[in-house]
């Protein structure tokens, strides 16, 4: 199967408001909708372990369909089931899900990077997930567009040298500031495999692609500038560079900076992203004003809206609506971050359902 003998796409308002075009309604998915908060999905994760799933094209396959089928005419756009953390993985270290992601070696100096493999075969390594991908996107049938997506290079670089979340980031922080060049030698290394496996995933019949720096708001603007910004770039121009040389579609691209807000004009103006993903610490208006209009917009309700009920929900959505279209340009509707495992699914219905209400033009 190659790109251009996939099913036809039958709703395209994902990537017409990633181009920019203000959409009849404003497309709708969420981070981590297929997730622990549906029934179906801890089922299968009863007798299925995280990675298994992300290594099991059929069971990846079946968790990212699971979404679209339960809420069928309300979401615009799948996402493929993964983790950002397969590339640590890739590059050759352990990481176990239990329940949150663990690094049992991660690396503690700048001596430990000899560990990882100097070259990462990315179809050898990361097959599973373009397999995934090509099977997704033949049985979505063209209902919805596919992402594909990654983890930012300071995001994944602070996992690898964390070995799991932190508070403090006393680690990924003793890196920057003690080996800043060994730092930013990783960062790039990082940043390249990225850019592989973000390639392997068009080819494979990813439509839209993502990347989540999930830690950008540890940084200081001006450490942003110097440890962050610079692989987000890396990864933009590389990407759209190789998709024109090797003839794959020329794929629209978004970044989300979590906590980044002080960074958001310049990410606009020269990141290379089509869409910049918002988290809810901004408002609406607001973000349009300083993005001007060269750029979508994705986001951005307080997924702790979805625990007050449908009335909050509701008032949430229209305030929502009539900020990101008071403005020009393109907006995907979405929350700030993942919707979390205690949402009830009929609420997430009716977050989709207020979405195409109020986002109608
Ligand atoms: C930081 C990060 C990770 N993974 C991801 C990020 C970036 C986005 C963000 O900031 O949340 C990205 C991610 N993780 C997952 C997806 C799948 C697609 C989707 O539905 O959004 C995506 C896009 C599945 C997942 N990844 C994970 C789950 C839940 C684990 C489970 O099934 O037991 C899912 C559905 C596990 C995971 N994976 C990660 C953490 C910190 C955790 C544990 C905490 C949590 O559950 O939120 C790393």
């Amino acid at each position: 199967m190659t790109t251009t003998n996939f099913p036809p796409l039958k709703n395209d308002l994902l990537l017409r408001a990633a181009r920019g075009e203000q959409t009849e309604h404003a497309p709708v998915w969420v981070m981590r909708q297929a997730g622990r908060y549906l029934p179906e999905f801890r089922k299968v994760r009863e007798s299925h372990e995280f990675f298994e799933v992300c290594r099991t094209p059929a069971l990846a396959t079946e968790i990212t369909l699971q979404p679209i089928r339960r809420y069928s005419g309300l979401l615009d756009a799948s996402i493929i089931f993964s983790d950002i953390l397969v590339v640590p993985q890739a590059m050759g270290m352990e990481v176990i899900m239990n329940p949150g992601p663990h690094f049992p070696d991660p690396l503690n100096t700048p001596e430990d990077v000899k560990r990882l493999k100097g070259v990462v075969d990315i179809d050898k390594e990361l097959g599973y997930v373009f397999q995934a991908i090509t099977q997704t996107r033949t049985e979505l049938n063209g209902e919805v567009p596919l992402i594909g997506f990654c983890g930012a290079p300071w995001t994944l670089f602070a996992y690898m040298i964390e070995g799991g979340g932190s508070k403090t980031f006393q680690k990924a922080k003793t890196w920057l500031f003690k080996y800043p060049e060994e730092s930013k030698a990783l960062l790039l290394r990082i940043a390249d495999v990225c850019v592989d496996f973000l390639v392997g995933q068009v080819k494979a019949g990813a439509q839209l692609l993502q990347v989540f720096d999930s830690w950008a708001g540890e940084l200081s603007p001006y450490d942003f500038d110097q440890f962050s910004f610079p692989t987000l770039k890396h990864i933009s121009i590389n990407v759209r560079r190789r998709l024109a040389e090797e003839n794959l579609p020329a794929t629209p691209m978004t970044v989300f900076a979590k906590g980044a807000n002080y960074a958001l004009a310049s990410i606009a103006a020269n990141g290379g992203y089509d869409v910049v993903g918002l988290d809810w610490c901004i408002d609406p208006a607001e973000a349009r004003r300083i993005v001007g209009d060269n750029v979508a917009l994705q986001g951005n309700m307080d997924p702790g809206v979805l625990y007050g009920g449908r009335d909050a929900i509701e008032a949430a959505v229209k305030r929502m609506s009539q900020g990101f279209r008071a403005g020009k340009g393109g907006w995907i509707a979405n929350l700030g971050h993942g919707i979390a495992p205690g949402v009830d699914p009929k609420d997430m219905r009716w977050f989709l359902e207020c979405v195409h209400k109020y986002s109608a033009l």
